[in-house]
């Protein structure tokens, strides 16, 4: 397999050392994000319009009605459906969805190790608190490893990714904190979040989906397949056990 650090365009090989450790959610650790555009896509398809990745790629990671504005103004359906009737209608079909998420390959794995060698660690998700309960209901005993959760209704977080509000709170909100952004490592498989978290200052490893551009993959540190692909020695970080890996 080709070395991931040194496979994306021009990055340095020499990385800061890493004390914490902050998670997206949607699309990194929970397969959360087939749900919004199924959704999308039904949607868009009462206007003859189908949805496509670049305008995926221009919604994920973002607070609702953030995205939400975006579908409808990209899309050219503003003056038929508001942002807001976008979310209502939007709203229906994902809270059946969301209590079936499903961890993404190599999330639990990852979560535990570093949980079980006392490195810190965090989410900071675009998601708001309901949507949040939702889709981590079957996932209580895992989510319950992280030192907190930061969500995207919180009073702190001003705007939503790539604004770095949401790392920065989470940096914050560490034993100690804040932590210096240079020790921080974020996973992320958005582009705005990917931004977000340059914005913050921090390293960050992207785990994008396959049909996102590969374009959107130069601002980030690392580019990975899966989260079982990550390397937490190049790092810093404890190695996996290798009797448990
Ligand atoms: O990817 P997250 O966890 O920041 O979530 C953001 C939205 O809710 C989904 O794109
Ligand atoms: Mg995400």
């Amino acid at each position: 397999m080709a070395n991931p650090v040194t496979a994306v365009g021009g990055r340095s090989s020499i990385k800061p050392s890493i004390t914490h450790v902050i998670f997206d959610m949607d699309g990194l650790l929970l397969d959360t994000e087939k749900f919004y555009t199924e959704v999308q896509e039904i949607i868009l398809a009462r206007y003859n319009k189908t949805f496509d990745w670049s305008l995926k790629a221009k919604m994920m990671g973002k607070k609702a009605i953030e995205a939400a504005r975006v579908f409808v103004e990209e899309t050219g359906i503003s003056e038929s459906l508001s942002a807001e009737d976008f979310l209502s209608e939007r709203e229906e079909m994902l809270r059946t969805m969301f209590p079936t998420s499903e961890l993404m390959p190599g999330a639990s794995r990852l979560i535990r190790h570093l949980h079980a060698n006392g490195i810190p660690i965090c989410v900071a998700t675009g998601s708001h608190r309901r949507h949040f309960e939702l889709k981590t209901q079957r996932h209580c005993e895992l989510f319950s490893l992280m030192h907190h959760i930061v969500l995207g209704d919180d009073p702190e977080v001003k705007q939503g990714k790539p604004s770095p509000d949401v790392f920065l709170a989470a940096a914050k909100r560490f034993e100690g904190g804040p932590v210096d952004p240079n020790k921080i490592l974020v996973f992320e498989d958005a582009p705005s979040g990917v931004l977000a978290a340059k914005n913050a200052g921090m390293s960050v490893v992207m785990v994008p989906d396959p049909r996102l551009d590969s374009s959107f993959h130069e601002t980030a540190d690392q580019v990975l397949g899966s989260l079982l692909d990550f390397n937490p020695s190049e790092w810093g970080l404890p190695a996996f056990d290798k009797a448990a890996s």
